[in-house]
């Protein structure tokens, strides 16, 4: 069976508290022009013809999530996140399969689109040690000091914003999350782990409208972004 026709299943870590937010709720179910940030992110995958189950990673006291009718997909699926971001997708990692590609995706990015799904899924051939999505940086890059003096100017040759989502076999994954948490070593995001235990994961351009919500000033951006992906 070849890897296109193989099933995908996607995970999605929403069980953070959205501190850099600052809301009176997660950022995570704060409303975007008609449903929450969450039940956006869910109906783009859950809607995704190559997706065969979503497991969605919660805060252990999330009191929010029952309440999106996609709660009750017959193909999703819940699991209790963890302290960090790694440790909630290692916690959804344990209900799939090990030989089963999974799309790590954050619920903080509402904007995905399935062509960027679709390019990532068809880039598996050419990365079959793993894929995620990129957007080239554009701007000069500078580094300061702490006293925010600049002290380098970063070359921005093959930079890029790392996205998600970050498409793994799932044991693969597993095992390199686990033991890169277990070195106390940081990972922010998936790609990091494989990259610690010695993979070179393949970055493919994704659309840069595919932000990560994160302070007060991106919901209206993300909104507009939302409305243009639906033209
Ligand atoms: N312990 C955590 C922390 C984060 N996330 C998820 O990882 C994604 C990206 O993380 P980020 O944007 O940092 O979200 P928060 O951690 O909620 O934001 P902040 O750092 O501002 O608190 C989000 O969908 C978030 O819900 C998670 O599942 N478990
Ligand atoms: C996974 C990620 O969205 C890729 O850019 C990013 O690393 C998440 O970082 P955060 O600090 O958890 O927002």
């Amino acid at each position: 069976m070849g890897i296109q026709s193989e099933a995908v299943i996607a995970v999605v870590p929403a069980a953070g508290i959205g501190r850099r937010m600052g809301a009176q709720i997660p950022k995570q179910y704060l409303m975007l022009n008609e449903q929450s940030i969450l039940a956006h992110t869910l109906d783009c995958l859950l809607s995704h013809p190559q997706i065969c189950q979503v497991v969605v990673a919660l805060h252990p006291d999330d009191n929010y999530f029952h309440t999106l009718p996609q709660s009750q997909h017959p193909q999703l699926c819940q699991v209790v996140g963890g302290g960090e971001r790694a440790d909630s997708v290692l916690a959804a990692l344990h209900e799939v399969d090990e030989g089963a590609w999974v799309l790590v995706h954050d619920a903080a990015r509402p904007c995905l689109s399935h062509d960027d799904i679709d390019k990532l899924l068809l880039a598996r051939q050419q990365f079959p040690q793993g894929v995620i999505l990129g957007s080239p940086v554009r701007d000069t890059m500078k580094r300061s000091t702490g006293r925010q003096q600049i002290c380098e100017t970063v070359s921005r040759d093959h930079l890029w914003h790392a996205l998600t989502p970050q498409c793994f076999r799932a044991g693969s994954l597993k095992r390199n999350i686990t033991l890169a948490l277990s070195q106390k070593i940081a990972i922010t995001d998936d790609a990091s782990a494989m990259e610690w235990a010695g993979t070179s994961p393949g970055i493919i351009e994704g659309r840069a409208d595919n932000i990560k919500v994160t302070h007060p000033n991106d919901l209206a951006l993300a909104s507009l972004f939302l409305d243009n992906l639906l033209k």
